[in-house]
């Protein structure tokens, strides 16, 4: 049994397993089947290791520069929420199924930050993408995929293998003519965004002579799409469990929208806001949990050879750590199969932390959005909720 062919998944028996293990022993990155297809056919290197550290750490320090879990973020995300509520406006009631509008809306925010400036929501390249993305995901998320992810060696059976690495090319290609604009137009002096700074690192090193960087084109694209993949479908699928949650309880839905109502009006809401909703803020932490996005994680791999759970695993296995244990643990929630805000309040109803709330997963490879999705999480479930009320529509058996 070589150590690449099997794909170990991982649940864990208790939190401090999860945070200790993760955090070390799963800490290097591990491709899928597919995606390491996918690479290896555009002559792409998947940057794991030394590499992926690198350009974790270069995409934190400058989209945090960029304003990411910051004022000025909080005002973009503000801005896309308007677009989402003007949108939702015109359907003055009627029945809307929400998925393209907080897929346009969510992403945009990642995109502003990554290319520098929002797109027009009717500028074809960004729809092109976005919809490539969520097609994506779609089929990152079907059953064949899902068993292939498992059991590598039935790639060659998977019949959606062909659209995903099509998906693939798209993205690329749209992705190398934003790079080209973008080289075109580059003030090293004032970048605009995330590739702004990749290019004028890139520029900086090739002038001093630096040999091995890995400031790369390769790298670029791999980080780009990594962080237009996870900041677009994640936060726009939690947004959707909120909704439909809101729907489904509403006596939740009508405490949400009282607690709003006394703490803020009908003013614009602000991060600073969150302290004073402990409700909300339970809430939303209760949708992450119970709507468990990211079951499975994402595939690592292990950094040396471990006995796990009495299990002899060797250093390089693709593990898949199970979120879901952690996240559905009946010793750790009073009520893990319920949809249960008190999860995360006290007894005095102020929001109270959980160390199993592993919704963003642990460790060196946790999310590094985690900072940008709560502030999108916030913003856009609080100022839907202030400004509607959200029903099932009357088919809908729920
Ligand atoms: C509700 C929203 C989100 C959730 C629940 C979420 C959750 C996760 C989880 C569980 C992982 C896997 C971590 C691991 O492998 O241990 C991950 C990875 C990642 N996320 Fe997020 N995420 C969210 C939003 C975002 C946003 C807004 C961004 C954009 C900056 C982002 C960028 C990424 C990237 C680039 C990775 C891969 C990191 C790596 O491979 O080391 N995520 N996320």
């Amino acid at each position: 049994m070589g150590p690449k062919k099997w794909v170990v998944l991982v649940g864990y028996k208790t939190v401090k397993e999860a945070l200790v293990t993760n955090a070390d022993v799963f800490g290097d990155r591990q491709p899928t089947a597919l995606m390491d297809e996918v690479h290896k056919g555009h002559g792409l290197s998947w940057s794991n290791g030394e590499t992926w550290k690198e350009m974790r750490r270069f995409a934190l320090t400058n989209l945090r520069d960029f304003g990411m879990g910051k004022k000025a973020c909080e005002e973009k995300i503000s801005e896309e929420c308007k677009h989402l509520m003007d949108i939702l406006r015109q359907y003055n009631g009627k029945a809307v199924d929400l998925t393209e509008p907080l897929y346009y809306t969510v992403s945009n925010i990642i995109c502003s930050l990554v290319y520098g400036s929002p797109f027009k929501y009717d500028d074809p390249q960004f729809t092109k993408m976005v919809d490539k993305m969520k097609a994506r995901v779609h089929l990152a998320g079907s059953p064949s995929v899902a068993v292939c992810n498992m059991f590598p060696w039935t790639k060659g059976w998977i019949k959606d293998r062909e659209k995903l690495l099509n998906i693939f090319d798209d993205l690329k290609r749209e992705n190398l003519l934003l790079f080209r604009r973008l080289r075109e137009t580059l003030n090293p002096h004032m970048c605009r965004g995330f590739i702004d700074a990749f290019l004028v690192r890139q520029m900086y090193l090739e002038e001093s002579g630096g040999t091995d960087s890995p400031y790369t084109e390769d790298n670029l694209m791999s980080t780009v799409l990594a962080l237009f993949a996870g900041g677009t479908d994640t936060t726009a699928t939690t947004l959707r469990w909120g909704l439909l949650l809101m729907a489904k309880y509403s006596h939740i839905q009508d405490q949400v929208r009282e607690e709003i109502s006394s703490v803020i009006g009908s003013r614009q809401v602000q991060t600073e806001d969150r302290k004073n909703l402990p409700f909300v803020d339970a809430v939303i932490h209760e949708i992450q949990r119970f709507g468990n996005i990211a079951p499975m994680g994402i595939n690592h791999r292990t950094t040396q050879d471990i006995v796990f759970q009495g299990h002899f695993i060797k250093k390089g296995t693709t593990v898949c750590p199970l979120l879901t244990s952690v996240l559905y643990d009946d010793a750790e929630w009073e009520n893990p199969n319920t949809f249960y805000p008190a999860h995360f309040l006290d007894d005095q109803g102020k929001f109270r932390k959980r160390d199993a709330f592993l919704a963003f997963s642990a460790g060196r490879r946790t999310c590094p959005g985690e900072s940008l999705a709560r502030m999108e999480l916030f913003i856009f479930f609080v100022s839907l909720l202030q400004h509607f009320r959200f029903t099932a529509p009357p088919w809908c058996p729920c």
